[in-house]
């Protein structure tokens, strides 16, 4: 505005009369003459400021304006920042400031429109001011949060050093196992090596760039100051420091304590490519296979692990075990699983597998076999008399003095056909049977003495042909006596359920002597007419498998058994396996002593060339070749040891529980058992472990066969255990160990009479026990009352005998309500100490008045009682 405004010009400008115009001049107060009159700014503006109040608006900038000397025009924009440490508002309590930017014009009376040199008003410093406090209160959070991810930074490194540690003690420990891993892949050490230090992957290269945080920063581009408004070049960086991300402010305070702050990222790239000893990212789970047991050592060597670590399993778990000790299989899978790690079941081996093809093979055309007889009875019935008569007359024909050797089974020649008896003790026939689950005997010939009839264990061996299903002939023996009753023992044997056929039933019964041989032809063939009804068939041709009856280490000829061949025929030369031992057939000899070249189904054969000493009921199968049978029998071996370590790891157990006296109310009977031959050896462990009941077991911690020995006695002062003779006494150096410490040792020569004194050794270990036992009952009929006596009881007796000095109880509606002692007992007005059945009489109840008619006193007695098996 260079030129000066008049009134006219003024009001051709606002399209408002001239008139009007001065009259609104006169109106806001400034008197002008005419429309030529100079008007300044001031007055335009003093004007203007009228006219809006008096439209009823009021204008600030117009009042400001009034200020003497200038005028300022202002256009304004409005503009809002935000600040904060992370840019997370709620977490670092950044805030929104809004800025107003204005454009100004300051108009000064005389000055012309152009801004003016001081742009920068009130508001604007206000709030630049504002900007610089948040500054500086972010700078103080960027610092907290520096020192708070520093400490971090040290506290993960710590954790990462920790870590870094495990790993390589985890690597020293799966050293071993890595070695036979690598080897098995058939990888190099130096190929591990290659990869020791891999490049970071992708992802990895791109984090570690420096440029991460700007992508980030983009991300975050809503909070970046914008610029154009203010172009502070400082501000700008700040911000973009504010926007960092946790993990890169993490990474930016850790990289100059940790060098190039990389390890633990490399360590996990490592990993990842599976080179390297480093930590597992993952838990390693091993599978491993177990048998039926395994010692603690073994098991943490499988493992990869310390030994102890399984033992602290082991005994959270509440086993107790030390490393050298052997867990079963069960025991063995549950730690295992507690470890982490996943447990298989070891595989019987494919060379039982391969065995059981082989066996399988040796079929063909069945025909008629020889039955196998058992001679049972009770003792002294004559058993072995008639074996030996048989033996005498049958057997040896055509020998000099027709003398047989005891290899535990023979067979005779009859005219009726051919017969196998086993001449082992009852029990070991059927002990056989139970443990291979197959019939051994054929039929059981049950020698009953016609002068004793049926006894004990006539009536043990029915229950044991009948519960084996093995049908029974009964040999009624000693009809030569004068005192034979034969129809009393057939009559006896009907309780049993034993039915003669002449009484309807299906049993055959032969009266014979085994003294004279009366009736032993009738004997022979009634078991021949027995086997042709159960027609019994084998395959003679072909590999042979079997049962051993007997065994023995013959000091001349090495080990030797006496087998029963069931299906197939056993040659001189061939390959076998005998339970876990092996070896081929050197030589076969018969029950006379003979040597034969081969042996049939039913037939048994005494045999050498085993690798050692069978047990007698162990299979025998043969086999192809050498190796096979090695293989198996080792394999045998190795399971059977196990299954011995697991029982004598539950002895010792046992033992310690019953020293302990505690956690089992079972009390243990220890015993040594040393026998003549296997069969014995087994019926008498047998037997003697199966009197166990609830309150005792009885442990056969040792058994074996031959004569009682040192280690033997030893064995039996170490846990305390009673030494078993049968048919065998202690050498001397054994002797002096049992003397010397006093050990309980026993001679035996009959079975049963091992199983009575064991039973009662085992009653004496059992103790006595206290029993109560009722005496006598007497019925309340009615009470008096007495200031002097108190509840006096009318009673009867209607049961036993009711004693003064024993307890009673008071039982209402047949339930106990009191225990205690009598006060009084009288008749009519006399003291007694007892009162008998069917008699009145008066009670007093010590402690007790409410006695009622109806009750019943209890009297009783306690006792104590012998416990027996
Ligand atoms: N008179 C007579 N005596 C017999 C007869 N059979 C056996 N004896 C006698 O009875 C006794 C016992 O006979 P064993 O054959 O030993 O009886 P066991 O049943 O084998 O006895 P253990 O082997 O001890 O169970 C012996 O003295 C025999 O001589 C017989 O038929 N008549």
């Amino acid at each position: 505005m260079s030129q000066q405004t008049t009134i006219r010009k003024l009001a051709e400008l606002v399209n408002t009369p001239v008139e009007k115009l001065l009259e609104q001049l006169a109106e806001a107060g400034m008197k002008f003459s005419g429309p030529d009159q100079v008007i300044t700014s001031a007055e335009k503006l003093k004007l203007h400021g009228f006219l809006r109040r008096a439209h009823g608006k009021a204008d600030k900038p117009a009042d400001e304006a009034i200020a003497p000397g200038k005028i300022t025009l202002s256009r304004s924009r409005k503009q809002e920042i935000t600040v904060g440490g992370s840019g997370k508002t709620g977490r670092t309590g950044g805030s929104t400031i809004e800025v107003v930017t204005r454009k100004k014009i300051t108009l000064k009376p005389g000055a012309g429109q152009g801004p003016s040199a001081a742009d920068m008003d009130a508001e604007r410093a206000d709030a630049l001011r504002k900007l610089e406090e948040s500054r500086a209160r972010n700078l103080a959070e960027q610092q907290a949060l520096a020192e708070k991810d520093r400490q971090r930074a040290e506290e993960l490194a710590d954790i990462r050093r920790r870590e870094q540690e495990d790993a390589e003690r985890a690597a020293a420990e799966a050293a071993a196992n890595a070695e036979v891993a690598l080897e098995e892949a058939g990888k190099t050490k130096t190929h591990g090596h290659g990869h020791a230090h891999p490049k970071p992957s992708a992802p990895a290269r791109e984090a570690d760039k420096g440029g991460a945080h700007k992508g980030k920063t983009a991300h975050r581009g809503s909070h970046v100051m914008q610029t154009g408004v203010e172009d502070d070049d400082s501000t700008a960086r700040f911000a973009g420091q504010l926007h960092l991300s946790a993990s890169d402010r993490a990474r930016r305070s850790s990289a100059p304590r940790g060098g190039r702050g990389k390890p633990a990222r490399r360590s996990m790239d490592q990993s990842r490519t599976g080179t390297g000893f480093n930590k597992p990212v993952a838990p390693m789970v091993r599978e491993i296979a177990i048998g039926d047991a395994i010692t603690v050592g073994d098991l943490a060597q499988k493992l990869a692990l310390k030994g102890g670590e399984v033992v602290k399993a082991l005994f959270k778990m509440g086993v107790m075990a030390t490393i050298t000790q052997t867990i079963d299989h069960d025991t063995a899978v549950l730690v295992t699983e507690e470890l982490g790690h996943k447990a298989v079941h070891a595989d019987a081996g494919d060379a039982e597998s391969e065995l059981l093809a082989h066996a399988e093979e040796v079929q063909g055309e069945k025909t008629q076999r020889p039955p196998v007889v058992t001679i049972m009875g009770h003792v002294d019935h004559g058993k072995t008399s008639l074996l030996d008569y048989i033996r005498r007359t049958k057997v040896a024909t055509g020998e000099a003095g027709g003398i047989t050797q005891h290899i535990g089974a023979y067979h005779v020649t009859t005219p009726k056909g051919t017969i196998s008896f086993l001449d082992t003790p009852g029990h070991a026939a059927f002990t056989h049977m139970r443990q291979r689950g197959a019939r051994l005997t054929d039929i059981v010939v049950l020698v009953v003495a016609a002068d004793d009839g049926v006894m004990p264990q006539t009536a043990e061996a029915i229950q044991h042909a009948k519960a084996a299903k093995v049908p029974l002939i009964v040999a009624i023996n000693k009809i030569d006596k004068s005192d034979a009753d034969p129809s009393r023992v057939k009559n006896d044997l009907l309780a049993h359920e034993v039915v003669a056929e002449e009484f309807g039933g299906d049993v055959q019964m032969v009266e014979l002597s085994a003294k004279t041989g009366q009736g032993v032809d009738n004997l022979l063939d009634a078991i021949s007419l027995q086997a042709e009804m159960l027609d019994l068939q084998a395959v003679r041709e072909g590999r042979a498998t079997g049962v051993v009856i007997e065994s023995a280490l013959d000091k001349g000829r090495g080990p030797v058994a006496t087998v029963l061949v069931q299906q197939g025929n056993l040659s001189k030369g061939d390959y076998l396996v005998c339970g876990i031992q092996y070896g081929r057939v050197r030589a076969l000899f018969d029950e006379t002593g003979n040597q034969v070249q081969s042996a049939g189904p039913s037939i048994p054969v005494q045999i050498l060339g085993l690798s050692g000493v069978p047990e007698a009921g162990d299979d025998f199968v043969v086999v192809a070749d050498e190796r096979l049978a090695k293989d198996v029998a080792q394999q045998r071996d190795t399971k059977r040891r196990e299954m011995r370590l697991v029982a004598s790891a539950g002895n010792r157990m046992e033992d310690i529980m019953a020293q302990m006296g505690e956690g089992a109310s079972q009390l243990a009977l220890n015993l040594v058992v040393k026998a003549d031959v296997h069969g014995t050896m087994q019926a008498l462990r047998e037997a003697l472990t199966g009197l166990s009941n609830d309150q005792i077991r009885i442990n056969v911690i040792g058994s074996g066969v031959g004569g009682i020995t040192e280690s033997d006695a030893q064995l039996a002062m170490t846990s305390k255990a009673t030494v078993i003779g049968f048919n065998v006494r202690a050498d001397a150096s054994a002797r002096k160990v049992i003397e010397g410490n006093g050990i309980d040792l026993r001679y035996f020569s009959i079975i049963y009479d091992v199983i009575d004194q064991v039973k009662q050794v085992a009653s004496n270990v059992l103790g006595k026990e206290i029993r109560e036992e009722i005496i006598g009952i007497a019925e309340v009929r009615d009470v008096f009352r007495s200031s002097k006596f108190g509840a006096v009881a009318g009673c009867m007796v209607v049961e036993g005998v009711v004693k003064k000095s024993k307890p009673i109880r008071v039982l209402r509606d047949s339930v106990v309500i009191f225990e205690g002692e009598l006060e009084s007992l009288r008749r009519f007005k006399e003291n007694v100490d007892e009162v008998r059945v069917n008699t009145e009489c008066g009670i007093g109840v010590k402690a007790y008045n409410d006695v009622k008619p109806g009750d019943q006193i209890e009297c009783f007695e306690r006792i104590e009682v012998q416990r027996t098996l």
